[in-house]
């Protein structure tokens, strides 16, 4: 199956985060392909990624980075592709600086912020499978059944003292 989006990340130790957007993904059977991509680290690759997005038929970028997190903007730098950031939780300042680092873009470059960490990776990825389900209406089903599913975990558990 032709991935659709790109799950890039700054480094291997960002996947531990970004696995998030794969598990949405894997269970909305939408196809992803996963690269270590760094705008510090790898500039040409980065460029290289940036040039040739639109032609290896992706159409939405997850670009997850921690710390001085360059990645999101600089490839939405790169691309007209709809870019999905997630700042991954850094030691030193617990990811505000990633989320400082990616939220605040120039006016007419635009990234799509999402929350710090494995709960921003994850709905990254819901977001990717929402945009590409405007066009796919087999996906459209399976999100409004997980949609479904997750309303009635929480009215099937009402009290909050037991076990979900
Ligand atoms: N923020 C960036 C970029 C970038 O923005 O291009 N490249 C790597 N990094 C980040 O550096 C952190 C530490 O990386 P290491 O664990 O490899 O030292 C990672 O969270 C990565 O995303």
């Amino acid at each position: 199956m032709q991935a659709k989006v790109a799950v890039i990340m700054g480094s291997k130790s960002d996947w531990p985060t970004m696995q998030g957007a794969a598990d949405i993904m894997d269970k909305l059977q939408v196809a992803y392909e996963v690269e270590v991509v760094s705008a510090h680290r790898t500039p040409d690759r980065l460029m290289e990624f940036g040039e040739q997005a639109v032609a290896r038929g992706f159409e939405v970028i997850i670009a997850g980075a921690g710390g001085a997190a360059h990645l999101p903007g600089m490839v939405a730098a790169k691309t007209r592709l709809p870019v999905l950031g997630v700042p991954v939780q850094s030691r030193a300042l617990n990811g505000m600086d990633s989320l400082l680092s990616i939220v605040q873009m120039p006016k007419g470059i635009a990234v799509g912020t999402l929350a710090i960490g494995e709960a921003g990776a994850f709905n990254a990825g819901l977001m990717a499978c929402q945009i590409l389900a405007n066009n796919d209406p087999a996906l459209a089903e399976r999100l409004e059944a997980f949609r479904q599913a997750q309303t009635e975990t929480v009215l099937d558990n009402p009290d909050p003292r037991e076990e979900a």
